[in-house]
């Protein structure tokens, strides 16, 4: 079975953060996704909130059980107590923890499971209670023993950081490189018993290798590269409608 994908709306939600206007819609945009088959809605709310805002959430969870209730929501995020509380108040599918400083651009590198087991362990343990299913982002090229320390947390499933194979995009012999990396390391999860999901940097181009190479890959979650297709193939459309609204 193909991976599911899971969309991410963060930059639609920086997108609509420029103005202090309505649009573009997160929750238009996310049903626009589910409509056309996606399996399901990706956030990482930061503490800044400058892109998915706090209050966007119920309107999301609310999207999904309404309309597309065999869809699922992964919230991404750094385990605070302030993210935990949000997580709780949305009952998403999937959580994913993400080792970000809240000063971070966006993520760049996954757990050292080894050094950070004791802080993780209660936390899977916790979300897992609230009937969520746990995965933890993961470095591309994780040791088998960071993979053993991944397991001992009591995490379902690892999101592997595909942020170094998608910036070889211009560079075939690097993105070769990297993808190996990758497969090794899905390979340790799935040896250990995780599920394996991949995100950061994923395209059109990039995928079809990506899942050659990790043959059980569970989920991808995409939103940067996906957002910028949707500008790139919806743009004309988009102008032809402005321009039949100067002639009506
Ligand atoms: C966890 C992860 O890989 C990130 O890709 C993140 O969720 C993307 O968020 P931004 O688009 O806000 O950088
Ligand atoms: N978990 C990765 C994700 O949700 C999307 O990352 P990107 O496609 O915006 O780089």
């Amino acid at each position: 079975m193909s991976a599911k994908l899971s969309v991410n709306l963060n930059a639609v939600a920086m997108l609509r953060n420029r103005r202090d206007l309505p649009w573009p819609s997160v929750t238009n945009l996310g049903r626009i996704v589910l409509e056309a088959g996606a399996h399901g809605l990706t956030v990482h709310p930061r503490p800044d909130q400058r892109h998915i805002r706090f209050s966007d959430l119920p309107h999301l969870r609310a999207l999904i059980d309404d309309e597309f209730p065999q869809a699922e929501f992964n919230i991404e995020g750094y385990p605070s107590e302030d993210f935990l509380d949000l997580v709780e108040r949305s009952e998403p599918e999937q959580v994913t923890l993400v080792p970000d400083d809240p000063a971070q651009a966006t993520s760049d590198h996954g757990w050292p499971f080894e050094r950070q087991g004791n802080f993780l362990r209660p936390v899977v343990a916790r979300l897992k209670k609230g009937g969520m299913r746990v995965s933890l982002f993961c470095d591309p090229d994780a040791s088998e023993a960071e993979i053993a320390a991944a397991r001992d947390t009591g995490a379902d499933r690892v999101e592997l950081y595909t942020g170094p194979y998608g910036g070889s995009y211009d560079d075939s012999a690097k993105a070769a490189i990297e993808l190996e990396k990758l497969a090794k390391t899905a390979a340790l999860a799935r040896a250990a018993g995780l599920g394996v999901n991949a995100g950061h940097d994923l395209t059109v181009d990039n995928l079809p290798a990506l899942a050659r190479a990790v043959p059980n890959l569970a989920e991808v979650s995409i939103g940067h590269g996906l957002t910028a297709d949707a500008l790139e193939f919806g743009m004309a459309e988009t102008v032809r409608r402005f321009l039949a609204a100067l002639q009506s």
